[in-house]
């Protein structure tokens, strides 16, 4: 018997680029559009844009411009129908028109039209073929097609084939700016959600994250409101052999990508993931990790995905032998690499645990130096600090931060949210019920001192000890101390880490006295922010906030 006939997958890629050309009336021949290119070809296109260059490692280096961090002033969400009702209008969602959109989106069409090379990239986001949604991004520069080939979930020879229609697209103009006249605009930059056309338009940023975290507040909506599915910005990873997951929850810098790429553990995701009734899934296919003093001793697996594929931008190298310098922060201090997720060795695929989260961990910067490293929370304490969202933003992962500012970040990611944050809070009340984890607080900032006193951040292997000591189970069977007005609860020992830093109270250099008022600040900053929250948070949980 002959063997059957294997079907090769027919691609549709003509059929794509010729409604791409319909769409935006591309009359001519001329144009170049790339869907779903290799690495290798947007390496070759990407060297004709200005200043990108091949570096030492073998990664594209490429610069976004005037913008090197987001634009959070500039993000809006246009009043429709559809979603106005659920979507969170407030700090971080302002209303546009859909005449706002339409102008702004044409403008972004027009300008798309004048260019030689456009590129598609059709790919997922979800690694839950539940709840997974298509995206497709059109873009003008390589480099921002390689970022999000890395950044999404690339799909099979197969399932490009049968893509079909996507579900959202992300029309990408951002060299080209806004019109400040246009009705609703402060600045030249916009980047603008509009839930009922479901797509995204960019406008003067350059800076690729946009892109990403666009679609993170596409999936903070579609996600609670059309399955009862959590979105969470958060890293996570699980241990090999007893399949345990840890979510790390945190705002920029806090350490998600740092601390889930840990080589005893497979690594889900780095940044945004989703928690159904099914277990975790990694929304993305890549990781975004600040490369700002990067070694490869601290940080080895980080260090070496920054290979042939990776995207880093924003990054100072020596022009003649092209080796990066991580130190260098004249540019920004928010440098980036983008990887493809398998270019991290203990990277589990497909990125999704079929298990509910044993540790919930909530890493925070604290720039003032008062948070210990590690203590235990009780599920009270959990959803006050997960409703605060208290951290440092640190410098330049948002245009204008160029030091740690105190921030609370409602569910530690405030500014991706699509809903009001107390939705997001009672589903993560409701699942850590259901599902009964352990729950921590990790200060990955500054202990013994403040930012501005001069002090340091809690040295990297120091917590690396700490989520050891969760991982084994060691840290839950503890001795604990209490401390005042927060009401922490701190191990009075961690293996591998000195006593001393583990109580701020003994380390604080400048001592007791000057730490009990350097707390009483932070409390009352904390029950200050807590105020918008308390009409809808049980008595419970609002006890479970610092006590004056
Ligand atoms: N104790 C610590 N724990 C974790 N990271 C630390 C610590 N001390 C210093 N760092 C540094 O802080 C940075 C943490 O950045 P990381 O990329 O992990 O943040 P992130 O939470 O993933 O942010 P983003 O959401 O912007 O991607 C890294 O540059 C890391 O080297
Ligand atoms: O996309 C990222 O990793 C950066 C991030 O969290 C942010 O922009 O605040
Ligand atoms: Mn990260």
């Amino acid at each position: 018997m002959s063997p059957s006939k294997v079907s090769v997958p027919v691609t549709n890629t003509v059929e794509v680029e010729e409604q791409i050309r319909k769409e935006l009336d591309l009359g001519s021949e001329v144009v170049t559009i790339r869907r779903n290119a290799p690495a290798a070809t947007l390496y070759e296109d990407g060297l004709k844009e200005r200043k990108t260059t091949i570096v030492s490692s073998g990664a594209l280096a490429a610069y976004s411009g005037a913008k090197t961090g987001r634009s959070p002033k500039d993000k809006r969400i246009i009043e429709e129908e559809t979603s106005k009702d659920e979507v969170w209008w407030g700090p971080v969602n302002k209303p546009a028109s859909e005449k706002t959109w339409s102008i702004n989106r044409e403008r972004a069409a027009d300008y798309l039209r004048t260019r030689d090379h456009l590129y598609i990239v059709d790919a997922y986001a979800g690694w839950d073929s539940r709840y997974r949604i298509k995206i497709r991004v059109v873009c003008a520069r390589a480099y921002h097609a390689l970022f999000m080939t890395n950044m999404l979930i690339r799909p099979s020879a197969e399932e490009l084939a049968n893509f079909g229609e996507p579900d959202f697209t992300v029309w990408n103009a951002g060299q080209f700016p806004a019109n400040r006249n246009t009705e609703g605009m402060s600045s030249k930059t916009t980047v603008e959600i509009n839930f009922k056309a479901m797509e995204m338009i960019i406008l003067g940023t350059e800076y690729a994250g946009e892109m990403k975290k666009g679609i993170f507040t596409v999936m903070f909506y579609l996600m609670p409101v059309h399955h009862d599915v959590l979105t969470l910005h958060s890293s996570a990873n699980q241990g090999v052999e007893k399949g345990d997951v840890t979510l790390f929850f945190g705002l920029s810098g806090t350490g998600k990508t740092t601390l889930s790429a840990d080589p005893h553990r497979a690594l889900i995701g780095d940044d945004e993931h989703c928690w159904s009734e099914h277990g975790v899934f990694n929304i993305e296919g890549g990781c975004y990790a600040k490369c700002i003093d990067l070694t490869a001793e601290k940080e080895p697996e980080i260090f070496n995905a920054i290979k042939f594929g990776s995207v880093l931008e924003n990054v100072v190298y020596d022009p003649v032998t092209r080796v990066v310098d991580y130190s260098n922060n004249s540019i920004t201090e928010n440098t980036r690499c983008a990887y493809p997720i398998d270019y991290i060795p203990s990277a589990k695929i497909p990125c999704t645990a079929d298990k509910h989260p044993s540790n919930i961990i909530l890493l925070t910067c604290d720039a003032s130096g008062v948070l210990p490293p590690v203590s235990k929370l009780t599920p009270e304490q959990v959803m006050y600090h997960f409703i605060s969202g208290y951290t440092s933003k640190m410098a330049g992962t948002e245009q204008g931060v160029t030091e740690p500012e105190v921030t609370f970040s409602s569910c530690f990611g405030q500014p991706f949210l699509a809903l009001h944050p107390m939705r997001y809070a009672t589903m993560l009340a409701n699942k850590m019920h259901k599902h009964s984890a352990d729950a921590w607080l990790v200060n990955t900032g500054w202990t013994g001192s403040s930012y501005t006193a001069g002090g340091k951040r809690c040295p990297l292997k120091y917590t690396r000890a700490i989520l050891d000591a969760i991982h084994d189970g060691s840290l839950s069977k503890a001795d604990y101390e209490t401390l005042p007005i927060f009401n922490l609860h701190t191990p009075t020992k961690v293996s591998g880490v000195p006593d001393s830093l583990l109580n701020p109270a003994k380390s604080w250099v400048e001592g007791p006295t000057k730490y009990n008022s350097a707390v009483k600040a932070l409390a009352t900053k904390f029950t200050g922010n807590f105020k918008i929250y308390q009409d809808q948070a049980t008595s419970d949980v609002l006890k479970a906030g610092p006590q004056l």
